[in-house]
C-alpha cells in the first residue's frame, strides 16, 4: 500500500527499514517519505543513523527488512530507479589533485545528464575560480564545489550529510541559498542530514528526528501552525499547577511564563484566559520551541 505524502504524490518512499550492523540496531524500522519540490531535515546526534539512513537510500547499504522505492521502482530490485538520485558525501576530497575542468568531465561521464553549461553558469555565479588540482580551494570552496557538481548532474534528488560542517557563517548562507534557489525551480527534492537544527530551521518542509536508530518525531511545517501555538504569559504569582501540566513550558524567568500548547488549542488558549493572567500574547512559532518542548534536555548537540 503507498503511504500518502502532505505533497500529493509519492516520492521517495522509505519503509520499514531496519538495518543491524555489528550487533548495533543503526536503523529501526524507518518509514517517511519525500515529495517532490520539498526539503526534508534529518536531524541527530552523532552516531544516531543518519548516514547509514542515506546510504540505504542509495543502495550503499543493504537493509535487513524494509524497502525504499522511486516513484513505486524498489531501488534494490530495479538498478534505473537510482539513477535520479544522487548522494554527496564529502566526495571531492577523492578528487583532490584533479582540476576543475578534469572533474568536470569525470562526472559527465559518470551522470548521463550532467549539464555542461549549467556546471559552467553555477561556477560563474559563486565566483569559482577553475584551479588545476581542486585541493588549494578553501574548505568552504570544496564544499560549493561539491554541490555545484550534484545540481548540474541535474538528479531529481539530492541527498546531502551534513554539507555544511566546519563551514563559516557566510558560506553556509550562501549554501543554503543555492539549496533554497534549487528546489525553488520547481522539480528537485533535497534530503539534508546533519546535526544542527539552524541549518534546517529556515530550509525544511518536512524535519525527521533520529534518535538511536528510530524515527523519533516528525514535523511537517504546513502543519505546525495546526498542531502548536506558542505565548507568552505573567501572572500575579505563578501559573496555576494544572495548566504546568497541559503545556510545554519554554522557558520561565519570575512570573514570565513562555508556553507551548499542543493539542486542543481552543480549549488550551480558554484556560489559558480563565487562570486571568496579568498578560497574554501570541508569540510567532519556531522549530526551536519545538524541539526545546520535545526534546527538553535532549537537545540536539550543537
Ligand atoms: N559498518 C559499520 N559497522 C558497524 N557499526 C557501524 C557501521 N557503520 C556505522 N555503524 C554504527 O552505526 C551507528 C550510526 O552511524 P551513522 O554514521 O549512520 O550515524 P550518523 O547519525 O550519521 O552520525 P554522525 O553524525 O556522527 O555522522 C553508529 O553507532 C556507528 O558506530
Amino acid at each position: 500500500m503507498l503511504l500518502q505524502s502532505a505533497w500529493g504524490k509519492v516520492m521517495i518512499q522509505v519503509q520499514n527499514v531496519s538495518k543491524t550492523m555489528g550487533n548495533q540496531n543503526v536503523l529501526k524500522d524507518i518509514t517517511f517519505t519525500v515529495g517532490k519540490g520539498t526539503i526534508t531535515g534529518i536531524i541527530g546526534r552523532n552516531g544516531a543513523g543518519k548516514t547509514t539512513l542515506l546510504k540505504t537510500m542509495v543502495t550503499i547499504v543493504d537493509p535487513d527488512n524494509g524497502t525504499v522505492s522511486i516513484n513505486d521502482r524498489d531501488v534494490f530490485a530495479d538498478s534505473k530507479a537510482k539513477e535520479s538520485i544522487l548522494f554527496v558525501a564529502d566526495s571531492v576530497e577523492a578528487l583532490k589533485n584533479y582540476s576543475t575542468t578534469a572533474i568536470a568531465s569525470l562526472y559527465a561521464d559518470i551522470y548521463p545528464h550532467f549539464d555542461h553549461d549549467y556546471f559552467q553558469a553555477l561556477m560563474h555565479r559563486f565566483e569559482m575560480p577553475s584551479t588545476k588540482k581542486i585541493k588549494q580551494y578553501s574548505k568552504g570552496r570544496k564544499a560549493l564545489f561539491s554541490l555545484i557538481l550534484a545540481f548540474a548532474t541535474r538528479p531529481d534528488f539530492v541527498l546531502l550529510d551534513e554539507p555544511t560542517d566546519g563551514l563559516d557563517v557566510v558560506v553556509k548562507k550562501e549554501i543554503m541559498r543555492f539549496m533554497v534557489d534549487e528546489v525553488a525551480k520547481g522539480d528537485i527534492s533535497i534530503v539534508i542530514a546533519t546535526h544542527r537544527l539552524d541549518e534546517l530551521e529556515a530550509l525544511a518542509d518536512q524535519i525527521l528526528v533520529i534518535n538511536q536508530g528510530e524515527i523519533t518525531e516528525t514535523f511537517q511545517l504546513d502543519h505546525l501552525q495546526e498542531r502548536f501555538k506558542k505565548w507568552q504569559v505573567v501572572y500575579r504569582e505563578h501559573m496555576p499547577d494544572f495548566l504546568l501540566n497541559h503545556l510545554h513550558i519554554l522557558q520561565q524567568s519570575g512570573r514570565v511564563y513562555t508556553c507551548l500548547g499542543e493539542g486542543d488549542l481552543d480549549d488550551l488558549e480558554s484556560q489559558l484566559k480563565e487562570t486571568e493572567p496579568l498578560l497574554y500574547e501570541e508569540l510567532p512559532l519556531s522549530l526551536e520551541d519545538l524541539f526545546v518542548a520535545k526534546l527538553g534536555s535532549e537537545r540536539i548537540a550543537e
